[in-house]
C-alpha cells in the first residue's frame, strides 16, 4: 500500500528558489509588511517601548495583554452568556436557538462532527449555514451563518451572534490557545459559551479586561444518568444501544470482533485516526435504528458534545496512554464520556454507565460524583504577526529558533500558559532547511500533520520540498491514483489511514496555497476513496453472516461516490 506514495528521502542541500516561481508570494509579502506597520502603530498606541542603545526596542515576547491583539472585538461591547452545566443539560441546544434566530453568526466547536451537526441543524431550519473546517468548505447560497472547527474561527468579521462550544477546552495543552483566540477575538454582539462550570472563574477573570458584559446561566442534566452497581462481566450481556469505550485501535478492533463473533450484534467504530467522514458515517449508521449496526465501539473521540443514541456506556478500561504515560482517566474525561449515554429526546432517555471489570467500578462511581477541578489557566500562543515582527528585529528566518525563543521567554499574565508546540517544533526542524519565507514555514507548522506517523511526516516533507523547489506541487508526482485497495490486515489499515492523512494535508494546503497545490479535486476524491475502502474493511471484519441488503462492494462504492470521484477509481 505504501507504494501508492513515492516518498523520497529528505535532501538537505537544496537549490535557491526563484521567488517568481511562487506566484502570489510577493503580493503576500507586501500585504504582510503593511500589516506589520499597522500592528506597530496599534501596539505603539497601547504598549510601552523600552529604549536600548539609542534605538527603540519592543519586547514581542510580552504576551501579557492578549486581548489587545483583537481590535475588532475590542471595539464591540459584547454580551457574553455562559451556558454552564453537566453533559446533556441543553447548553448547546439553547445557545444554538440564539444562533438560529440571529441575523448573522458563527458556531465554533472542537470537532468536525459537531460543526457538521450544527450546519445540518441550521440548514434544516432554513437558516443557510456554511460548514468550514481546515479541510472542507461547504458553502451555501446566501449563508450569513457558519459552523466551523475552532481553529477556523474568524476574528476579522462582525457577527450578531457567536457560539463557542466546549469552552473548558481552553485548558487543553495543545489546542487550548485556539479557544482563547476565539474567546478574546470573535467580534460579536452576543457571544455564547457552552461548557463545564469548572471554567467559569477563569473565563470571568479573562474577560475582566475586555469590557464585555458577562452573564452566567447554570443548567441541570435533562435526563438521568445511572451508574450501575454491577459490571458488564461477559460480552453475552451486550445489548442494543451499548457503547464500549476503549483507547487503542487494536482494542477497538478486538472488541468489535469479539462482540460480532457472538452473532447477535454488529458494531460501528469511532476513533481519532479514522477519517472524519468515516467517523460521521459510522456514527450515523449506529444512530439509525433501521441499520444493523446497533452497538458502538469507540475511543474518547465520542467524548464531546455528540448526540448519539447510546443507552449504556461501558468502560473497557479506566486507563489511557496520554502520549507520555499510562494513567487513570481524569474526572472530566470520565464525565464527558459517560455523559454520552441517555441523551435527552433520544431513543434511550435514561442513560446507564458501567465497566467491564468490577474492580474499575469504584473509580467510575467516585468520579461521577466529584465536581471537575476548577480550570486555572488558558492556553495562549503568539500570533504570526508577533513572530514575524520578532524576526524583523532579530534577523532570523529560522522558525525553530523563533518558536524556542517565545517558549523560553514569553511573559504571560497569571491566567495563561504557553501552548505545547512540540509538533510545530518537529515540523520547523524539517522546514527550516528549505528556502521558504517565514509565513510559508509557519503555514506548514500549523498544518494538520502527524509527525509521529512516518508516512504522514514524509508526505509533509515532500510537499514542502516540492513547494520550495518548484513552487508547485502536483499530487501525481508522489501519489499514484488507482493503487488503493481494501486493506486486508490491521497494518494495511493503519497505512491507509496514514495515506488519508497525507491526502488530507494536501487538501488543507490547497485551501491556503491554491496556485501551488492545484490538485485539490484529485486529493479530495482519493480521500473519499480511502475512507470508503476503510469502511469496506470495517464491514468485512468480523462479519459472520452476509446480509441480504448489503450491496457488492464496487456497486456500493459507485452508489456513494460522485461521477468525478469514480473516474479515479
Ligand atoms: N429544550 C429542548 N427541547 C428539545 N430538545 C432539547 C432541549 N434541550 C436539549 N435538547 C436535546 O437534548 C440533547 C442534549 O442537549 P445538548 O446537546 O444541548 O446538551 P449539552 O448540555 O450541550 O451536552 P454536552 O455537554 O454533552 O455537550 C440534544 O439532543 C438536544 O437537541
Ligand atoms: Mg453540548
Amino acid at each position: 500500500m505504501a507504494s501508492s506514495f513515492l516518498l523520497r528521502r529528505r535532501v538537505s542541500s537544496l537549490g535557491v528558489v526563484s521567488r517568481s516561481l511562487h506566484g502570489n508570494m510577493e503580493h503576500r509579502w507586501l500585504r504582510l509588511e503593511s500589516r506589520v506597520e499597522a500592528l506597530v502603530t496599534l501596539f505603539g498606541a497601547t504598549r510601552k517601548f523600552s529604549s536600548g542603545t539609542g534605538t527603540t526596542k519592543f519586547d514581542f515576547t510580552d504576551l501579557t495583554r492578549p486581548h489587545t491583539w483583537y481590535p475588532n472585538a475590542r471595539r464591540k461591547h459584547r454580551k457574553v452568556i455562559l451556558h454552564m452545566g453537566p453533559t446533556n443539560s441543553g447548553k448547546t441546544h439553547n445557545a444554538l436557538k440564539q444562533l438560529q434566530s440571529s441575523s448573522s453568526g458563527i458556531y465554533c466547536g472542537p470537532l468536525r462532527l459537531l460543526a457538521w451537526e450544527v450546519a445540518k441543524r441550521l440548514n434544516k431550519a432554513k437558516v443557510p449555514c456554511d460548514l468550514i473546517t481546515g479541510q472542507e468548505r461547504e458553502e451555501v447560497d446566501g449563508a450569513k451563518h457558519k459552523a466551523v472547527t475552532v481553529e477556523m474561527a474568524d476574528v476579522t468579521s462582525d457577527y450578531q451572534c457567536a457560539v463557542i462550544d466546549e469552552i473548558q477546552m481552553l485548558g487543553c495543552r495543545t489546542r487550548g490557545f485556539s479557544f482563547t483566540r476565539a474567546l478574546l477575538g470573535i467580534s460579536a454582539d452576543e457571544l455564547h459559551l457552552c461548557g463545564d462550570p469548572a471554567a467559569v472563574p477563569l473565563i470571568q477573570e479573562m474577560l475582566r479586561v475586555t469590557g464585555d458584559e458577562v452573564e452566567v446561566q447554570f443548567y441541570e442534566r435533562l435526563s438521568p444518568l445511572v451508574p450501575m452497581k454491577v459490571p458488564l462481566g461477559s460480552f453475552s450481556n451486550i445489548q442494543t444501544g451499548d457503547c464500549i469505550v476503549t483507547f487503542s485501535r487494536c482494542n477497538i478492533y478486538r472488541l468489535k470482533r469479539e462482540i460480532e463473533n457472538g452473532g447477535k450484534h454488529l458494531c460501528s467504530v469511532v476513533y481519532g485516526s479514522l477519517p472524519p467522514e468515516t467517523r460521521t458515517r459510522q456514527a450515523t449508521m449506529f444512530n439509525d435504528a433501521s441499520s444493523d449496526f446497533d452497538v458502538l465501539v469507540a475511543s474518547d473521540a465520542i467524548g464531546m458534545g455528540l448526540n448519539l443514541n447510546i443507552s449504556r456506556i461501558i468502560f473497557s478500561t479506566m486507563k489511557k496512554f496520554d502520549g507520555i504515560e499510562m494513567r487513570d482517566l481524569m474526572v472530566p474525561e470520565i464525565k464527558q464520556i459517560a455523559g454520552r449515554a441517555g441523551r435527552y429526546g433520544s431513543k434511550f432517555p435514561v442513560g446507564k454507565v458501567t465497566c467491564i471489570d468490577a474492580e474499575d467500578l469504584s473509580l467510575l462511581h467516585s468520579s461521577l460524583e466529584s465536581p471537575s477541578p476548577t480550570l486555572e489557566l488558558a492556553g495562549l500562543f503568539p500570533t504570526f504577526d508577533l513572530m514575524y515582527m520578532y524576526s524583523l528585529v532579530h534577523p532570523t528566518n529560522s522558525l525553530h529558533q523563533i518558536l524556542e525563543h517565545f517558549l523560553d521567554n514569553a511573559k504571560l499574565s497569571e491566567n495563561y500558559f504557553i501552548a505545547d508546540c512540540e509538533e510545530m517544533l518537529k515540523v520547523a526542524a524539517v522546514i527550516d532547511e528549505l528556502p521558504l519565507g517565514l509565513h510559508d514555514k509557519y503555514l506548514f507548522c500549523i498544518s494538520p500533520v502527524d509527525m509521529d506517523d512516518e508516512i504522514s511526516s514524509q508526505g509533509l516533507t515532500q510537499f514542502a520540498q516540492n513547494y520550495a523547489n518548484k513552487g508547485i506541487v502536483r499530487l501525481r508526482e508522489i501519489f499514484t491514483p488507482g493503487t488503493l485497495q481494501v486493506p486486508k490486515t490491521q497494518t494495511a489499515l493503519k497505512e491507509l489511514e496514514s495515506i488519508h492523512k497525507v491526502l488530507d494535508l494536501y487538501v488543507w494546503l490547497s485551501f491556503r496555497l491554491e496556485d501551488s497545490f492545484p490538485d485539490h479535486e484529485l486529493a479530495s476524491s482519493q480521500k473519499a476513496i480511502c475512507s470508503l475502502l476503510i469502511e469496506e474493511f470495517l464491514e468485512r471484519l468480523g462479519w459472520q453472516k452476509p446480509r441480504g441488503r448489503r450491496l457488492p462492494s464496487r456497486a456500493r462504492m459507485n452508489s456513494l461516490l460522485s461521477k468525478d470521484v469514480r473516474q479515479h477509481l
